[in-house]
């Protein structure tokens, strides 16, 4: 289904002096949507502290409940998940997140009755097809188009035997997650093993060995690219969501641009998201990346140099680093991003076309990005119903006056507040 709300034009606002800022964001997308997957599979009932109420994890508590999981978010704090018996007709519209997409298909399959798939138009062109070959080799029936994406039929029996299945994830890490969170409900588990180019993002995988592993899964994963996990009964549990890093990357970048101070506050001490890995990056970048105890604050020195860099593990944050990068005193090069193509747009040709069209010298190849700075000017910055391509563009404007967002309202996917936190942030108000 389309998305419903109109496009919302929107003029960045320019920082007159350095953005010196104590934000509060809301929790991780990717935490929010694990903790609800493994919650509806566990024995007993599951909250979620600050999870992230965005429209991502609102079709995930959607889909779930369609197939007969309680799920209650009317406390924005506190979701309360209450496992049911996962049951058809039921329908996921999976919105634009490739996370409903694909950590949905293995809990349907263990729905008794059908489950239909379907989303924006543009989530159709996105990969799914190695997950759905990996489900139909563990005797799943499942109907697609020939493309083997949306729309989607899946016909669950109530179980899934599981075992060994082979996939090529290289096209997107969440295709091993979507198999991995289902897993401690088939009758053998699964073991998974990934066969063909890189699989993107570690970090994001890793997350899911995590939180199955909290929840009392058995998972190994000590060998490179094979993932075993143990059947048996999950525990219900209480998840603490920690803030969205890939969502303060855009308010970390405002510190780096003005030579300010962004405090993200409630940040753990531990975290299951790349935290030192957005430390070498804005390090390299020039900015200061400390800890402390109320949160994770992000200095600009006063100089923004650019970057080159293998990004693969954090392709999600190659639109602001590439807003970054056009604004930096010294060319930069994001490598091993060509996955990213497949996101919510192919970000590689967005960032491309509107840094150019700014006046930035942008040269793509099918997996990098080599940016030299040149003097920006004002001007419409598209955002192609991607919520990163419009904190790219918020980035920019940071900078440039007369920078216009064709619509920001494509942030809703992941932070439905963007413009009026990001608008307190520069103001201070
Ligand atoms: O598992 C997850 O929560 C995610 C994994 C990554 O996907 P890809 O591996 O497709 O890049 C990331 O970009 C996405 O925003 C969230
Ligand atoms: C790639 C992203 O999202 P999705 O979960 O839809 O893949 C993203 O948020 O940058």
């Amino acid at each position: 289904m389309a998305r419903q709300t109109a496009h919302v034009p929107w003029n960045a606002p320019t920082a007159a002096e350095p953005v010196t800022a104590t934000v509060q964001l809301p929790g991780s997308k990717s935490m929010t949507a694990r903790a609800l997957v493994l919650s509806a599979i566990g024995v007993g009932p599951s909250t979620l502290a600050r999870p992230l109420r965005a429209r991502d994890t609102e079709m995930m508590a959607g889909g779930l409940r369609a197939m007969g999981v309680s799920v209650s978010t009317v406390d924005d704090d506190r979701w309360v998940v209450r496992p049911g018996t996962l049951q058809g007709p039921a329908h996921v519209d999976v919105g634009q997140a490739g996370t409903v997409m694909r950590f949905m298909p293995a809990i349907a399959a263990l729905a008794q009755g059908t489950v239909t798939f379907d989303g924006d138009p543009s989530v159709r062109q996105r990969p799914l097809r190695p997950l759905v070959d990996a489900l139909r080799s563990l005797g799943v029936s499942i109907d697609t188009p020939p493309t083997g994406s949306l729309p989607m039929t899946i016909r669950g029996t109530g179980r899934v035997t599981g075992g060994e299945v082979v996939i090529d994830a290289s096209a997107s890490s969440q295709l091993v997650s979507g198999l991995l969170l289902a897993a401690p409900d088939f009758d053998r588990g699964v073991v998974v093993r990934h066969d063909g180019p890189p699989v993107p993002s570690a970090p994001h995988v890793r997350m899911t060995v995590q939180m199955l592993r909290a929840a009392g899964a058995g998972v190994d994963d000590s060998v490179r690219d094979l993932w075993v996990v143990e059947p048996g009964k999950l525990t219900g549990r209480g998840w603490t969501i920690e803030p969205d890093l890939s969502g303060a990357m855009p308010f970390f970048a405002a510190a780096l641009i003005t030579g300010g101070t962004v405090t993200l506050l409630g940040w753990p001490r531990s975290s299951a998201q790349p935290v030192d890995r957005l430390r070498a990056l804005l390090d390299e970048m020039g900015g200061e990346v400390t800890l402390g105890t109320d949160g994770l604050t992000v200095r600009g020195t006063g100089v923004l140099h650019g970057l080159d860099a293998d990004l693969s593990e954090v392709g999600e944050m190659t639109p602001v680093l590439a807003a970054l990068g056009a604004l930096a005193d010294s060319p930069s090069r994001l490598r091993g991003v060509g996955h990213i193509r497949g996101h919510e747009t192919d970000r590689l040709a967005a960032l491309t076309r509107e840094l150019t069209a700014l006046g930035a010298a942008v040269a793509e190849t099918p997996d990098s990005l080599e940016i030299t700075p040149r003097p920006l000017r004002g001007g419409v910055f598209h955002t192609y119903d991607d919520h990163r391509m419009a904190h790219a563009g918020a980035v920019v404007g940071l900078a440039v006056p007369g920078i216009e967002l064709d619509d920001v309202a494509c942030t809703s996917k992941t932070m439905p507040d963007f413009p009026a936190l990001w608008s307190a942030m520069v103001t201070g108000k």
